[in-house]
């Protein structure tokens, strides 16, 4: 029986380990264009390690998963970081675990607002993408050439998700 994991809401405090959430912080504002456009300013930091690779736009159309939902794994990107800015205005979940010598250890599940996006930081384990709902698309920025960049690690004991309560 596979244990199954609590749903959290995001906050900028509980994702700190794991990276930045991209949300309309009335502290990071600044009015710009003659008062007539609020600038949210550096809400997070987009990252390339080793270079000459380059940061590119991407959008990701995900297919909403079905529940209970197995998470049999979680994945890493050792030389960037990657962000998701939800598109659809629809609420997504954000998987995250620490690193346990090398392996993610237990994830943590945050259920994010649709006008919030997460850039997960370098080397950080995360769950590929999760929707809700309905097919969403959302805004990545990461790096070029994902193909070496890409850790996986798979669970001996998958873990299970419940339909999140939207
Ligand atoms: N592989 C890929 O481009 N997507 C994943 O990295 C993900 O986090 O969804
Ligand atoms: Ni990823």
């Amino acid at each position: 029986m596979s244990e199954f994991l609590e749903i959290l809401p995001l906050t900028k405090t509980s994702f700190a380990p794991y990276g930045e959430v991209i949300e309309a912080d009335p502290s990071k504002m600044r009015l710009i264009n003659n008062g007539t456009t609020e600038r949210f300013h550096a809400l997070g930091q987009p990252v390339v390690v080793g270079a000459p690779e380059r940061l590119i736009f991407n959008i990701f159309r995900g297919q909403p998963r079905q529940f209970p939902y197995s998470v049999g794994m979680m994945e890493r990107h050792p030389f960037g970081s990657q962000s998701f800015m939800p598109l659809s205005g629809k609420p997504f979940l954000v998987g995250v675990s620490d690193d346990e010598g090398g392996r993610p250890g237990k994830p943590k599940i945050f259920l994010a607002r649709a006008d919030q996006g997460v850039n997960y930081f370098a080397n950080a384990w995360h769950h590929p993408l999760m929707a809700l709902g309905a097919v969403s698309d959302f805004l990545v920025v990461d790096r070029d050439n994902t193909a070496a960049n890409l850790e996986e690690f798979f669970f001996e004991t998958p873990y299970s998700i419940a339909e999140p309560d939207l």
